[in-house]
């Protein structure tokens, strides 16, 4: 068996939310080990992509396919995305009243223990594991009470989104906008967990407007998504062409 298969492959993705077709021949390979950044002007698909790739049921898929790990993904629903490791950090992380942090954390960890056939763990248990992971993010265990997002800064809401991240051990990230609303302290501390969590057998998306973000967590490639397409793709150098050309001169 040929085990030497990207751990995403997009081909020719065509998608549509209420008739409107947002993704238009969508191409993309990322293997193990890789980082890849996509950039863009508004409007030109990016959410969308991570929204159809994380499975979202608004948007229906045209024509085309999603691989992970060699196998389609598009009959899957997105709890089963994210029980094999594809994990999605939002672009405006929603707020659970009435949800401790906590418990929304434990359910989602032993949600995918249950997938995996491993054992769930009690509260007790997890709340060891989860403050080790609270020091990669700097996160104060305080938030660990207060209800899902309720009240966090936007910043806050960032962290707790790679909190997540870091805590299912994800394979294949998406991170959208997650640099948006961060103090440049901040900003250094979440890359540095991004750093930390990120190893040859798993690989993030990175969906920002700012090349710096990308001078923490250093991209294999940069794509230019612009109408729904990849329509250029380079190194970390390309990113650092858009901050100072913009995107005019791609046209
Ligand atoms: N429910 C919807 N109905 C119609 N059009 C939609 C809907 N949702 C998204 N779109 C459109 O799809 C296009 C792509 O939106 P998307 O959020 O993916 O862009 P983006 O590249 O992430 O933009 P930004 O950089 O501003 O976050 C936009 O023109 C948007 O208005």
């Amino acid at each position: 068996m040929n085990t030497n298969y990207p751990i995403l492959e997009i081909k020719n993705l065509k998608a549509c939310i209420n008739e409107n077709e947002i993704l238009k021949d969508l191409n993309l390979k990322i293997h193990k080990g890789e980082i890849h950044a996509i950039m863009g002007p508004n409007g030109s698909g990016k959410s969308t992509f991570s929204k159809v790739l994380a499975g979202h049921p608004a948007y229906n898929i045209l024509s085309g396919d999603i691989l992970f790990k060699g196998s389609s993904i598009l009959n899957l629903d997105p709890e089963e995305r994210s029980h094999m490791g594809i994990f999605l950090a939002f672009q405006y992380p929603i707020e659970i009243p009435g949800v401790s942090n906590e418990d929304f954390l434990r359910l989602a960890y032993n949600s995918k223990q249950k997938f995996l056939n491993k054992d769930e763990v009690d509260p007790i248990s997890f709340f060891t594991i989860i403050n080790e992971k609270l020091k990669l993010v700097d996160m104060s265990p305080v938030f660990l009470s207060r209800n899902v997002n309720e009240g966090f800064s936007g910043g806050e809401k960032k962290r707790n989104e790679i909190l997540q991240m870091i805590l299912l051990d994800s394979e294949l990230s998406i991170l959208d906008e997650t640099d948006s609303g961060l103090d440049i302290d901040a900003l250094k501390i979440i890359s540095k967990g991004i750093n930390t969590f990120m190893n040859q057998n798993k690989a993030i998306i990175l969906i920002t407007h700012y090349q710096r973000l990308l001078d923490y967590v250093q991209p294999n490639y940069v794509h230019v998504m612009q109408n729904g397409k990849i329509i250029k793709t380079g190194t970390a150098d390309l990113a650092k062409e858009l901050e100072s050309k913009g995107y005019e001169w791609l046209k």
